[in-house]
């Protein structure tokens, strides 16, 4: 952190084992204090390393035991307060959740999902469901998305959801009865194989409780259940309370989805939630005033799906 003015000493630091991602006191890395002092180019230095560091660590999680190695970029800090223990929760889909006012809470009162993220969700939806198409939502929550994709009519609708009162609540509410909606009630990683190959043109991933590795294994799945020229889009609730962290776990992700042979975009858009919002929400999980929102389209193989509208995704760019 003292020597964010400087290369040679960033360089020498990382080359002999300084951790990119140590922390202060006061949560900021020494990317957050050369990145507030203008040091661009000890920033870039940084977010090299980072960004190979983590990449290293993601593959070595999806080669060998996923359990016994944690993401370094998700969890540095020592669990001291509420905002620094980890999000993920092993023993999530066997307890209770409940709807309550605008939220959906789990037992120990952390949010699953809330209602200020609608604006979020429609963005989302508009990028993955541009007009009749094929889409895949995992993670029902609220139905926020579910239902904003209806209002553009999919051809075909399929939703993955694990927890068993999120179904309860999706059957009462007759998703289960809608002609052009499949439900598939089971963790993704279970259910995932049911989904044909190449059968959709869009595809949102937002679940609850797990981690980085969850996410980048979900990706594996992509270029088989997706048509050439098929955009996707998930979540990026990725580190959200530390800006620097952000930034390298969407560069992370954004390499990973390109060696799968997408294109990979960030769109920014503002968001603010009033304070109001966390009322009785234990953790605040979202902490800044901007969402960059991926648009992932998959290339086409030899040519195909090149027509207009298809990968129409991409040019969605939200200023
Ligand atoms: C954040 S909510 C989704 C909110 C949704 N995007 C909306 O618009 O309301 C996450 C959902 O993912 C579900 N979930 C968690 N882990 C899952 C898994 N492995 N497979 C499928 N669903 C899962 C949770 O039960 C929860 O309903």
């Amino acid at each position: 952190m003292l020597s964010c003015s400087s290369t040679l000493y960033t360089k020498f630091f990382l080359t002999n084992g300084a951790p990119w991602n140590a922390v202060c006191k006061k949560n900021m890395c020494a990317g957050n204090y050369a990145s507030d002092g203008g040091h661009q180019e000890v920033v870039n230095i940084i977010v090299d390393h980072a960004t190979k560091c983590e990449m290293l660590l993601s593959q070595a999680i999806l080669n060998n035991d996923k359990k016994n190695i944690v993401p370094s970029v998700v969890d540095t800090k020592e669990e001291t307060d509420v905002s620094a223990q980890k999000c993920t929760k092993d023993e999530y889909l066997s307890r209770s959740v409940r709807y309550e006012g605008d939220n959906l809470l789990d037992g120990d009162n952390d949010a699953v999902m809330m209602e200020w993220e609608r604006p979020l969700m429609a963005e989302h939806a508009k990028i993955i469901c541009q007009g009749k198409k094929r889409v895949l939502n995992v993670g029902f929550g609220m139905g926020i998305i579910d239902s904003i994709l209806q209002t553009h009519e999919p051809t075909h609708h399929t939703i993955i959801e694990a927890h068993p009162d999120v179904y309860a609540k999706m059957k009462k509410d007759g998703w289960c009865d809608k002609p052009n909606v499949t439900v598939l009630f089971g963790r993704w990683q279970d259910v995932i194989g049911k989904v044909t190959a190449n059968s959709l043109d869009g595809a949102f991933f937002d679940t609850y409780a797990e981690n980085h590795t969850d996410l980048t294994e979900f990706h594996q799945h992509l270029p088989r259940i997706l048509a050439p020229g098929g955009v996707y889009s998930f979540f990026n609730g990725l580190c959200p309370d530390n800006i620097f962290f952000h930034g390298v776990a969407c560069q992370v992700i954004k390499l990973e989805l390109e060696s799968l042979d997408f294109e990979v975009e960030f769109a920014g858009c503002e968001i603010q939630v009033k304070d109001e919002a966390w009322e009785g929400v234990r953790r605040k999980y979202w902490h800044f005033d901007f969402y960059y929102i991926p648009i992932c389209v998959l290339k086409s193989r030899g040519g195909e799906g090149e027509e207009e509208g298809q990968g129409a995704g991409k040019k969605q760019r939200i200023e």
